[in-house]
């Protein structure tokens, strides 16, 4: 088929394509954005909620953390009140009590390496011994109380007293007492002492502070309260968290079910404990510290989204502490927001399957029409036995030509005897005859020439930009190549071939149509088989007769 006639098929197909995926990118794109909006407000709700359950552990720490605190003031009057308490009127210290190997025992009295500390022997032989014995009259007394502190409140196990002076120290467990020995800084003067001293605190308050213990990564949470006995401050009330206590503590103030991990750092997010909760070793980076403390420098909570990862953090009221929460996605896919989320990625996907399922049907089925109105519409132009352009597809493409090229001519043929052919050697060896014809004319003829099976055994050549002189060139051509090329019959035999040719020229009559020219040649063609055929004619009767 010409170019021009197949683009009249093609273009409205590759229009209707492009409209079709048009319409599939609009609605992947409207679909997509629904989705998208759908997924936002699933992330914020998954955001509100992570805030939420570190809110409520905050919450909770701050209220156990308050808790100890009210309890130290509470043990602080009972301590203050018992040194004063007649019950032990200058009774004596008992040895047991001054003795290092009794350190196994749950009052232990030692000596912090304290510069200018008193050493024990001096504590009791001077001025100073009533005042010990006073201050461990209170520690006896709050000793009674530990037994009605056991079980679940283990408020009284980490409590600690500290002289002032550093004579001794006195714990209910041994581990407290060697962590706080190990965490005493003497060249830093504790930062306890310097934070109960009246000219930092004149209140009296409760406050919280972290020691590093030597030679070792951890640290000790402390809250203190300073003990002031007669109108002097005299030594530090606390409870001692190591590592362990700690994230015991952190680990009961979990709500139930939780499936992220939860870990406490200090201020300059150095980890106060191991992760707690669901299992999460996340180790936050130096670029995530970074970010959550300018975060924090700004607002008490916010969160952060790390790969797979979502943080959230907040600052803790008076332990100078910050909690942070990961959950990797695994976690949270767990949970009802991850599983809703999780939902609306199946959908998205499953959305995503059949869109892209109906656009490839659609565009085949289109493609499937496209081809199937081409076919038809070749079969409608061309003759099935030979190929070339039927008559109706001949006049088609050589009008649609002919304004184009000033001269052009016609070459008009019709093979001889050919009904001959048909009654002697039947129906099929004519078809051969035909297709044969039809080959060997293509073969005399050029590329921008148009051949066409106008009649049973009649041909027409279209020779744009043509003259008659050329037309009469072409024509011999024609003939010639049809009577050099018998064709040759299954038996052997060579069937030959010839043919009557009229050529007629616009040249001629350039103002007549092509129809006209047609005719012309036509008859021109007629007059060839009356002289006798296997010739070409291209003279009217008047100018053979002249
Ligand atoms: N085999 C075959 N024969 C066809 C086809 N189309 C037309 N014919 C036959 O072609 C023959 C044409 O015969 P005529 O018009 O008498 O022409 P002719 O026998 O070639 O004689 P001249 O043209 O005078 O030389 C007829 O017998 C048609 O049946 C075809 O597609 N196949």
């Amino acid at each position: 088929m010409s170019t021009s006639l197949a683009n009249r098929f093609r273009l409205p197909m590759a229009k209707t394509l492009r409209v079709i995926h048009l319409v599939f990118i609009f609605v992947f794109v409207l679909i997509t954005f629904l989705f998208w909006q759908q997924g936002q407000l699933f992330n914020q709700g998954y955001r509100s909620s992570q805030l939420g359950h570190l809110e409520s552990v905050i919450a909770r720490l701050e209220s156990r953390a308050q808790y100890k605190v009210d309890n130290l003031r509470y043990l602080k009057r009972i301590f203050i009140e018992a040194m004063d308490d007649p019950i032990f009127p200058g009774s004596p210290v008992t040895p047991w009590e001054l003795n290092e190997n009794t350190i196994q025992k749950p009052l232990w009295i030692g000596e912090l390496p304290l510069p200018n500390s008193v050493t024990e022997e001096e504590a009791f032989q001077d001025k100073k011994s009533l005042e010990v014995r006073q201050q461990l009259n209170g520690l006896r007394k709050i000793r009674g109380l530990f037994p009605l502190a056991t079980g679940d409140n283990e408020l009284l196990a980490d409590l600690y007293y500290i002289s002032r002076e550093g004579e001794f120290i006195a714990s209910l467990s041994k581990k407290v007492n060697s962590l706080l020995i190990n965490s005493y800084n003497p060249f830093e003067k504790q930062g306890s002492f310097v934070l109960a001293s009246p000219l930092l605190n004149p209140k009296r308050a409760p406050f919280w502070t972290r020691q590093n213990i030597v030679n070792s990564d951890e640290a000790l949470i402390n809250a203190a309260i300073p003990v002031d006995f007669g109108g002097e401050w005299i030594g530090l009330l606390g409870i001692a968290f190591d590592r362990q206590s700690v994230e015991k503590f952190l680990a009961s103030s979990l709500p139930d079910g939780s499936r992220s991990a939860y870990r406490l750092y200090d201020e300059q997010l150095k980890p106060l404990t191991k992760a707690v909760g669901a299992e999460n070793n996340l180790q936050l980076s130096a670029e995530q510290k970074k970010t959550i403390l300018n975060m924090l420098a700004e607002k008490k909570r916010g969160t952060l989204r790390s790969g797979l990862t979502f943080i959230t953090f907040g600052k803790l009221k008076g332990t100078h502490s910050i909690l942070v929460n990961t959950q990797t996605l695994g976690q949270g896919l767990h949970e009802e927001f991850g599983r809703f989320s999780l939902l609306l990625v199946t959908m998205f996907l499953i959305f995503l399957f059949f869109l892209l399922g109906a656009h490839s049907i659609i565009c085949r089925l289109v493609r499937n029409m496209g081809n199937l109105q081409r076919e038809m519409q070749h079969h409608a132009l061309h003759d099935d036995l030979t190929g070339a352009l039927n008559r109706r597809g001949f006049f088609a493409k050589t009008s649609q030509l002919s304004p184009n090229y000033v001269d052009y001519t016609l070459v008009q043929l019709d093979l001889d005897y050919f009904k001959k052919v048909n009654d002697v050697y039947g129906h099929l060896v004519g078809d051969n005859v035909l297709i044969h014809a039809t080959w060997r004319i293509q073969q005399a003829i050029r590329s921008q020439d148009v051949l066409g099976r106008i009649g049973g055994e009649e041909f027409c050549v279209y020779l744009p930009n043509s003259d008659l002189k050329t037309g009469i060139r072409v024509a011999t051509r024609i003939k010639w190549e049809l009577e050099s090329s018998a064709l040759i019959l299954e038996n052997g035999l060579k069937l030959p071939i010839t043919a009557s040719l009229g050529v007629a020229s616009h040249s001629e009559y350039p103002e007549s149509s092509l129809d006209q020219i047609q005719t012309l040649a036509d008859m021109r063609m007629y007059r060839a088989k009356t002289r006798g055929r296997n010739q070409v004619c291209w003279q009217d009767d008047a100018d053979l007769e002249a």
